[in-house]
């Protein structure tokens, strides 16, 4: 679109000025030769085009004015092409410029003798209006330049704000809400075209808040028309001077939902990521996929660092509550007296300790997805009838609570215990046993999976050579036969460890035995101590272990001696020796 076209309705109130003083008519091209306005009607319409060869035409070549006396007969005029059938008795073009380029002409015409003499009389005021015809241009043309971005910025602002999944509320610093987003609109209930006034939308505290100039930061959670938001505040500067606030309302559960989320796919494990191809393994995976959409209780079994957890949320995220949440308790790692708010939740002030807002029990957070009681052969006998009791009625109480809760997890438990023979000697309960034990599945230890020592070794040592970015092409056949001789009382956990060490500290382009071997000397060592001093090493890793989970503080020791059947006299002994 040429410049004068886009403000042609300022022009046509120009031309119409002149023509209402002047009395003589006006006609204004464009650089095309196009008619854009114009006070003669019929021929001279918007988009006819002006002659070729025409005063015009030689107007916008050549940046001149044109002030032809009798077009009949000049010579500028001989070679245009609407000669023959001019009616002009006197013409007279001004070239427009803007920023120094010709963007049109504007012709000044008489078809009648008074008009004629008018033009005549006025020639030399009317020789010197070029430069004010074009400064007036040239503002009208950077003002309409200048409301065009300002639309555009201003809808841009609006598209972007309408866009947001979060609540914009644009007040002034007389507190009249400006602008909210669709957003807002929508989830208020708010009229755009009558709004209320800002407290009718805030509680008093927060709109205090906001009054406190120059507040820039978080409000709330607040609950507006039902919903929790959390509401941060922005104040608006121009310069140093506040000119108004911009409130930004996050919906609080939906945060919460997308922390939940990401932990979610943190956790993700699926079938594919258990690594091994022993026949004892593969047994094992080929009953946990089986079972997982069954929503039967599974107990899985297995030395430590066996892959039980693992299992348990493969078997949960292939199955029909993969949506919900999967809760891991390590019943063997917390002392008795908290087991039970653990689990079940509490309400507040319900013991000393306990939060003031009362918090949800394990049960409770995922009472549609899976529950994973990890060690269960650890949960103390009176925990055990309580947990029977739960899973028997679907329903809990949170401790100091009154109101029964409807809960439906999933139970996967384990154990590197054989609870079986804990039933026969009482130590575990018969019935709670039977419900938890529909569907066994037993995980090898590494000693029994062979070559899978080998094909989990190259795992974790592509894994780790990437952590550590280092550029390892394998094990050396020594380092394998070394990793094959090997027992591995910790399992995959201890071999997972022992590759990291191995590839942290391998400065060659294959992970050799030597380094391993440092790692496994600890345990070889072991071979030249005496069984007296091996048995007083061993109680007091036992009970550096359980110290490490329940705590080391003195109620914590006392927990861990009676844990172990020992006296807290004893326990110091021990741990001194
Ligand atoms: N098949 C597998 N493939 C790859 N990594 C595995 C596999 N099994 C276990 N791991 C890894 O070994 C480590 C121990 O696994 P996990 O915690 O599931 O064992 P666990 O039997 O539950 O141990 P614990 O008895 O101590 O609770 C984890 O780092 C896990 O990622």
């Amino acid at each position: 679109m040429s410049l004068l076209l886009s403000i042609k309705k300022e022009l046509q109130h120009i031309v119409e000025a002149i023509n209402a003083v002047t009395n003589v008519d006006i006609i204004v091209v464009d650089e095309h030769l196009k008619r854009i306005v114009s006070t003669v009607k019929k021929e001279y319409e918007f988009g006819t085009i002006a002659p070729t060869n025409s005063a015009f035409h030689k107007s916008i070549i050549t940046g001149e004015q044109f002030f032809l006396e009798n077009p009949k007969v000049d010579p500028i005029c001989t070679e245009c092409k609407n000669f023959e059938n001019c009616k002009e008795l006197i013409e007279f073009c001004i070239p427009i410029k803007y920023k120094d380029e010709i963007i049109g002409v504007l012709g000044m015409c008489a078809y009648d003798e008074i008009a004629k003499e008018n033009l005549l009389a006025n020639k030399d005021s009317y020789m010197n209006f070029e430069n004010q015809l074009s400064d007036i241009i040239s503002t009208i043309i950077s003002e309409k330049n200048n409301a065009k971005m300002l639309e555009y910025s201003s809808s841009k602002l609006m598209t972007l704000i309408n866009s947001l999944k979060d609540g914009i509320v644009i007040i002034n610093n007389n507190k009249d809400i400006i602008t909210t987003n669709n957003y807002v609109n929508e989830k208020l209930n708010l009229n755009p075209n009558k709004m209320p006034v800002i407290w009718e939308l805030l509680s008093d505290k927060i709109y205090n808040k906001l009054v406190n100039q120059n507040f820039n930061g978080e409000v709330g959670p607040v609950k507006l028309n039902g919903i929790e938001f959390m509401i941060n505040s922005c104040p608006i500067m121009i310069g140093d001077i506040q000119d108004g606030i911009v409130l930004l309302l996050s919906d609080f559960n939906k945060m919460r939902e997308s922390v939940l989320e990401s932990n979610r796919k943190k956790d993700l494990i699926t079938f594919d990521d258990i690594v091994g191809e022993s026949e004892l393994l593969l047994q094992a995976r080929r009953e946990a996929i089986q079972v997982a959409e069954k929503d039967a209780s599974v107990l899985i079994m297995g030395e430590t660092g066996t892959g039980k957890e693992v299992f348990a949320r493969a078997i949960h995220y292939a199955s029909s509550r993969r949506n919900d949440a999967f809760m891991a308790i390590n019943c063997g790692a917390i002392t008795e007296s908290l087991i039970e708010s653990e689990l079940f939740g509490y309400e507040k002030g319900s013991f000393t300790g306990a939060n003031n807002t009362g918090k949800p029990g394990k049960f409770e957070t995922c009472k549609d997805g899976t529950l994973f009681l990890d060690e269960i052969g650890d949960l103390p006998f009176m925990m055990q009838v309580k947990l029977n009791r739960a899973l028997e009625e679907k329903e809990i109480t949170r401790v100091g609570g009154n109101i029964s809760i409807k809960v439906n997890p999933r139970i996967i438990s384990a154990t590197h215990k054989n609870l079986y023979s804990m039933v026969g000697k009482n130590l575990f309960r018969d019935d709670l046993y039977y419900r938890l034990n529909v569907v066994p599945i037993f995980l090898p230890p590494l000693r029994e999976r062979g070559y899978d020592i080998i094909v989990l070794s190259r795992y974790f040592l592509n894994r780790f050579a990437a952590v550590y970015n280092k550029e390892l092409k394998g094990f050396t056949s020594d380092a394998e036969r070394l990793l094959m001789g090997y027992n591995f009382p910790g399992n995959i956990r201890e071999l997972r460890n022992l590759v990291e060490y191995a590839v942290i500290f391998e400065e060659g382009s294959f992970v050799g035995a030597e380094n391993l071997r440092r790692k496994m000397g600890a345990y070889e060592e072991i071979d030249n101590i005496k069984l007296e001093d091996l048995t007083k090493a061993y109680e007091k890793s036992v009970i550096q272990n359980k110290m490490q989970k329940i705590g080391d503080n003195f109620e914590s020791k006392k927990e861990v001696a009676k844990q172990l059947g020992i006296s807290i006299a004893t326990l110091y002994r021990k741990l001194e020796e």
